[in-house]
């Protein structure tokens, strides 16, 4: 689907909307915005608060989330946020208390899932929360002014939203090596680092009679996919250029790999694929957002842009869950809903 410049927050999030129902049947989901500098990324995912119109598909998302648990069985979900920015090919932590970020690494789990250590994992209950704890960070992300855009983002933004369920599941599900989610009232506001946990290792598991299971929705922001010449850097800044295009590089290299189904897929070539290895590719759900800009002057870097959501377009899911092979298998003891 192509949206061009009249088209509102409102109808673009219409498009997203019926994937964030996947997160509460078992799967994970990632919305990424892609484009050279400029074009409209950050508009995209996080767009301009409080007026709710012009909010981004990162509020939005929050808000159907919540909609959605609302409407099962009270407390059978709990949700979580963490908020990291991949900088010159480094992870932080942005939820660190009275830092501007501690840098992490991203390690692969025994059962081959990515985890970033001792990532901050704040609990929230509504979509306010999760704004109020992204809009105090936003400010520790990585800018710098270029020719093609005074506020340019020098960093990858990745907010997860990890949704854990007790409720009884028909479908495979997630089952983190440490099951203890934080318990906490919603009454009760976030405070300071209160709540905080570390990663837990996520594996597969046939579902079982009351299971938990945990999936996650990752909002990316990349930064822009620029050509030096253009944007007239040097120095540091040169050097940020030269990590986003190379984590960028790797970005498409993943999804090449993917498309041809080639046996090995380069996820460790860069901290960004890395930490995305669980919603890129197997039977997560990824939807690429292409920022194209309407001027001809772009239309080298918007031919890029469209290359890379063809390469997309190209990977082909994993077979879904079967339904009824899951049931088979819990079936011994007990009766599916
Ligand atoms: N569809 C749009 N409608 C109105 N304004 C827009 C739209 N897209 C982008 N803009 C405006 O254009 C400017 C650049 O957009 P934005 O910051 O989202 O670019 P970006 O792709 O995130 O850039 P970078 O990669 O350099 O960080 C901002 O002032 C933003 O408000």
């Amino acid at each position: 689907r192509v949206h061009g410049p009249d088209d509102s927050q409102n109808v673009v999030f219409e498009e997203v909307k019926p994937l964030l129902t996947s997160l509460l049947d078992g799967y994970n989901v990632c919305i990424m915005a892609y484009g050279q500098t400029g074009s409209g990324k950050t508009h995209t995912m996080v767009g301009s608060q409080p007026q709710r119109s012009l909010q981004g598909i990162i509020p939005k998302a929050a808000a159907e989330l919540f909609r959605l648990i609302s409407e099962k069985p009270a407390e059978s979900h709990t949700v979580e946020v963490s908020v990291m920015e991949v900088h010159n090919n480094e992870v932080f932590d942005l939820l660190v208390p009275d830092d501007g970020g501690l840098r992490r690494d991203v390690v692969t789990t025994s059962s081959g899932t990515s985890q970033v250590t001792s990532l901050t994992y704040k609990p929230v209950c509504n979509a306010a929360e999760v704004m109020q704890i992204i809009g105090s960070v936003l400010k520790l992300r990585a800018q710098c002014p270029t020719r093609i855009h005074a506020n340019s983002s020098r960093s990858h933004l990745i907010v997860t939203l990890t949704i854990s369920s007790n409720s009884r599941s028909d479908y495979l599900s997630i089952q983190p090596a440490d099951c203890s989610v934080p318990k906490r009232t919603c009454s009760t506001p976030p405070t300071g680092s209160g709540g905080v946990r570390a990663a837990a290792a996520p594996t597969l598991m046939p579902a079982t009679h009351s299971a938990q299971f945990r999936t996650k929705l990752q909002l990316v922001d990349l930064a822009g996919s620029e050509c030096v010449g253009m944007s007239g850097v040097s120095g540091a800044a040169l050097w940020e250029v030269s990590c986003i295009n190379r984590s960028l590089s790797a970005l498409a290299d993943v999804l090449g790999a993917l498309a041809e189904q080639r046996p090995h897929v380069p996820y460790r070539n860069s901290k960004l694929t890395h930490l995305l290895q669980d919603v890129i590719g197997g039977d997560a759900k990824l939807l690429l957002m292409l920022c194209v800009s309407p001027t001809q002057r772009f239309l080298t870097e918007s031919l890029h842009s469209l290359a890379l959501g063809t390469r997309a377009r190209q990977v082909q899911k994993d077979l879904p869950r079967q339904k009824s092979a899951t049931l088979k298998e819990t079936s011994t003891n007990q009766k599916p809903d």
